[in-house]
């Protein structure tokens, strides 16, 4: 009787794990981008401990500030650089290479019943593989960095079942954006959540990843989808290691159960500056615009590019709009299937695969009173610049709304 996280913690503890109990438990891979080792690396070296546990389960790639913004950015990652070598740490994907929460799953790395801890609260992205994958402090990161262990409160877990067929222009995002109003920013709080029903099966391992990503949003420990033949056909060719995938029994204790209907799903629009403030499009259409961002970890994914560009084509934006791949070989293939064509005779500007303004960091951080519209997970007041307003939608529904210049429905262009 036991869930999916009780299962993953009974392995990596070595001894059969219940919600609640606090556990050691072996972690599978550790990550930690630019933004986040400097930290970690600061902790370890207090520590006194010559060498990293591991180093092919730690994963470094550079996301955040990547190029360097600054003088000071640049020699930290410099330092990071000058680690990574002593360390031997050979996953390192420097400045280029995408965001952490893509790079991890296309290189193989997130896999069903591993348990991956990232220093970036995201790191929940992974449960779209039917991993446990979780978020921790740049000090906890340092800990791993030493032992290859932390410590862990096994979560309990909550079940959301989500049934139907989504509409059209209705996707990923707007199902996630739906249950997190559902379930409320802190509905899920230290909680693993379970996603069921036909309307998750049906959905890419790209669109279960904008799902699992901000089950963090809701509070959550982790965001799981069971793996399934979607799965095992991505991983084919590309998972690290050997995995065996975990389920939930029949009769395995869930705290709460959430069911959503999508057949009448319409695009779902996280207003400021809360997550779950979540209407659909129809409720907030007609909102004037200064910026347009699609991109992050959350919808810069190759379907995503897809879907901004079939409404694009052939139409030219009103306001600034950026798009940033959320990987390099996204971005290939975006070039290859003439995606960025699209992208820039419609007046959009491109940027390096990264995270680019999601927070607030560079590369489109907004003005003080000014709008954008977003593909991100957070919406928080000041997160892209002081004083500023975010909107989160679907990459249709911000390249609708780029179009315009005001907050559109996708279906109506
Ligand atoms: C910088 C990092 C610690 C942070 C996180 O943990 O999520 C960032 O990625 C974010 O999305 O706010
Ligand atoms: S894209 Fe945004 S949410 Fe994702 S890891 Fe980067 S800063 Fe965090």
């Amino acid at each position: 009787m036991s869930t999916i996280s009780e299962k993953i913690f009974s392995r990596a503890a070595g001894k059969e794990a219940k919600a609640n109990d606090f556990v050691i438990a072996d972690i599978d891979y550790a990550m930690a981008h630019d933004g986040t080792s400097i930290l970690a690396v600061r902790s370890f070296r207090q520590m006194e401990v010559e060498n990293v546990w591991d180093p092919s389960r730690i994963v470094i790639p550079f996301d955040h500030l990547a190029p360097a913004n600054s003088d000071t950015t640049a020699g930290l990652q410099k330092d990071i650089r000058g680690w990574v070598r002593q360390q031997g740490i050979r996953n390192f994907y420097d400045i280029g290479n995408g965001i952490c929460h893509q790079v991890l799953p296309e290189k193989g790395f997130a896999m069903p019943g591993k348990l991956i801890v990232g220093a970036d609260s995201h790191s929940c992205t992974y449960g779209a593989f039917g991993t446990f994958g979780t978020g921790v402090g740049a000090t906890d990161m340092a800990e791993i960095f030493a032992s290859g262990k932390l410590w862990f409160r096994v979560p309990e877990s909550i079940r959301v079942t989500a049934e139907g067929k989504l509409g059209e222009r209705v996707y990923a995002k707007d199902l996630t954006l739906k249950i997190i109003g559902e379930v409320t920013a802190s509905g899920a709080t230290y909680k693993a959540v379970e996603f069921y029903g036909d309307a998750i099966e049906d959905l890419s391992m790209a669109g279960r990843m904008t799902l699992s990503n901000m089950a963090i949003e809701m509070g959550a420990k982790a965001g799981i989808v069971p793996p399934d033949a979607t799965t095992f056909e991505y991983l084919k060719d590309r998972a690290v290691s050997d995995y065996e995938p975990v389920y939930s029994d029949e009769d395995a204790d869930y705290v709460a159960q959430y069911h959503i209907d999508v057949n009448s799903l319409e695009p779902q629009v996280a207003c400021p500056h809360e997550v779950d403030n979540v209407c659909g499009v129809s409720g907030i259409a007609g909102k004037k615009l200064d910026q347009a961002f699609i991109g992050t970890c959350t919808n810069g994914r190759l379907e995503d590019l897809e879907a901004a560009a079939e409404v694009l084509e052939g139409n030219e934006v009103a306001v600034r709009t950026i798009i940033i791949p959320a990987s390099r070989q996204i971005m290939k293939e975006a070039a290859r299937q003439g995606l960025i064509e699209i992208f820039l005779d419609a007046g959009a500007t491109m940027g390096t695969p990264g995270c680019g303004p999601c927070l607030g960091g560079h590369m489109g951080v907004i003005g003080e009173g000014e709008v954008c519209i977003s593909t991100a997970n957070r919406n928080f007041r000041g997160r892209m610049g002081t004083g500023g307003y975010i909107y989160l939608a679907s990459p249709a529904t911000v390249a609708a709304s780029a179009i315009k210049g005001e907050i559109t429905d996708p279906r109506k262009v």
